[in-house]
């Protein structure tokens, strides 16, 4: 199958570190996969410049596949520099066009430092923003995580919580949750997948006695997704949906914010947590975690999350025809 392209994230932080670890991982298996980074940096695997990602396959039994892209500023574990900013953007935007070149099945990116980007004037919060500009389907792009027996959606996702509480319509939330249910039948193979839909307020609102949102937004979001067909169950109690019992009753659950989210799944299994966008026109995942920039430089730093999400994008790519 063609390469997965790797991003090289930030370079002050974990990404060469824990592609070194997936390339150890992966050798011997597949998927195969290249990174874009600057190949004179040192990595803890022996190296491979490449100059194209037609090369990635051969090379990657014996060596980590860089495609190299030099850094203006030689990076320094935990210190992220503005200046290498254009060259963590560029590997972004190039992994992108590889991948609707034919040239790449999918992309995972490696974490970037948000605000260090930010401080270099880019305009977007995350990936998953950028993405919805370079390789959008003309929806917004929806974030998902998933580990082994639970996914996660947030509806408002990089924003101040006042702002993402005040952007919430029941539009909003039928429109995530119906890419979801999309990818979930035509790319994670469920049939019928079942939506969960969380409240905003302690238990849910309470009747409306501890808040509105769940009686004027997220129910009729809920009643919206039945009438087209799809199996949406909501608002549920924040609280109580996601523990041992409540999980298996769903296939993903709606979220309506970053940390309604993020906290759960992270929690359950940071190692195995894999970030999905759906809705564009190529595959992309990532680890979970971010740049870990206290840790940076150790070798203590866990692969484990970027393998699932190398696994993930290769089997995603399969699944659409883009292997
Ligand atoms: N997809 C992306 O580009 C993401 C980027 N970030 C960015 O990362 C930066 C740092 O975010 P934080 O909130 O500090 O979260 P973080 O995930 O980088 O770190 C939180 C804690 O988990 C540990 N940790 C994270 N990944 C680990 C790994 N693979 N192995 C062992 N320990 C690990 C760190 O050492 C730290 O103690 C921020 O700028 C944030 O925006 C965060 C999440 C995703
Ligand atoms: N906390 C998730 C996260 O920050 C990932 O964002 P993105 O860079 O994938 O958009």
């Amino acid at each position: 199958m063609r390469p997965i392209a790797l991003t090289m994230g930030e370079p002050a932080g974990i990404g060469a570190e824990i592609a070194a670890g997936a390339w150890a991982a992966l050798r011997g298996t597949g998927p195969a996969f290249f990174l874009l980074d600057d190949a004179t940096r040192p990595f803890a695997a022996p190296v491979r410049a490449i100059a194209a990602p037609e090369e990635a396959a051969a090379a990657f039994p014996e060596a980590l596949p860089v495609l190299h892209r030099p850094l203006p500023r030689p990076p320094v574990p935990g210190r992220p520099d503005t200046g290498n900013a254009p060259a963590v953007i560029a590997a972004i935007t190039e992994a992108v066009a590889l991948c609707k070149a034919g040239r790449a099945a999918g992309v995972v990116t490696n974490p970037i430092q948000k605000a260090t980007l930010t401080a270099a004037g880019f305009r977007h919060p995350g990936h998953t923003e950028y993405l919805g500009e370079i390789a959008g389907t003309g929806t917004p792009p929806v974030m998902m995580l998933a580990c082994p027996g639970l996914r996660v959606v947030p509806v408002t996702v990089h924003e101040a919580l006042a702002r993402a509480i005040a952007r919430l319509t029941p539009e909003l939330i039928a429109g995530t949750a119906r890419i979801t249910a999309r990818a979930l039948r035509e790319e994670f193979g469920i049939a019928r997948p079942r939506l969960a839909v969380a409240g905003l307020n302690p238990h849910a609102g309470e009747a409306g006695t501890m808040g509105r949102e769940e009686i004027d937004i997220v129910a009729p979001a809920v009643a919206m997704l039945r009438a087209e067909g799809i199996e949406a169950r909501g608002p549920l109690p924040p609280d109580t949906m996601f523990t041992a019992h409540a999980r298996p009753t769903y296939d993903a659950a709606i979220c309506l914010y970053h940390d309604q989210a993020l906290i759960p799944i992270k929690t359950l299994d940071m190692a195995g947590g894999v970030n999905v966008t759906l809705g564009l026109s190529i595959v992309r995942t990532s680890p979970d975690h971010g740049t870990a920039l206290d840790i940076a430089g150790t070798g203590r730093a866990d692969p484990s999350s970027l393998i699932a999400a190398i696994r993930l994008a290769a089997e995603l790519a399969r699944a659409r025809g883009f292997a």
